[in-house]
């Protein structure tokens, strides 16, 4: 898991933050697609994996943390769970390493607004992704009550 930190120029008349520049050389794989996201207040979206692909996500508006738990073999943080704050008041790049189960919740009172810069093109035919019922015993992570998704 990587980050890179944005940079928000504001002034009178609003603001401006660059999401994505392949010259920062933050990340070995090109930029060859993105699409944008919501989540609701206290929704989540997940558990989700890759296996193909990472995810590249920057929080626009509103905040989502994202949790994360590691079953690849030969991984140093096997077994591992993590829990990470994005939101826009801290914008930053992050990048989930392919084979890690996340889940993106959004612990605000506002719609968060998120672009995902995944390493690969969506398939829509046979998209790369494998679920996992939030409430699965296979991951060691309870979400607070009442929140829910999928
Ligand atoms: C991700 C994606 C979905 N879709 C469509 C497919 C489907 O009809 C609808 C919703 O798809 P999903 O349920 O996969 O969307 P969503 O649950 O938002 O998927 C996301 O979940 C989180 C946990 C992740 O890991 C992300 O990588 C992404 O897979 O949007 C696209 O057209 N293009 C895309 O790039």
């Amino acid at each position: 898991m990587r980050f890179r930190s944005a940079v928000t120029h504001f002034d009178d008349r609003g603001s401006v933050c660059e999401l994505f520049d392949e010259r920062w050389s933050w990340h070995d794989e090109p930029l060859v697609f993105s699409y944008m996201f919501t989540l609701r207040p206290n929704k989540v979206k997940g558990w989700g994996k890759h296996m193909l692909h990472e995810d590249r996500y920057f929080v626009m508006f509103g905040e989502m943390e994202v949790v994360m738990y590691d079953t690849r073999e030969d991984s140093p943080t096997k077994g591992l769970l993590a829990r990470v704050h994005l939101s826009e008041w801290e914008r930053r790049l992050m990048c989930i390493p392919i084979g890690v189960w996340h889940a993106n919740f959004n612990p605000g009172t506002k719609d968060a607004v998120i672009v995902n810069f995944p390493t690969q093109p969506y398939d829509h035919g046979n998209p790369d992704k494998f679920r996992l019922p939030l409430d699965t015993d296979q991951i060691p992570y309870q979400f607070p009550p009442g929140v829910n998704g999928w």
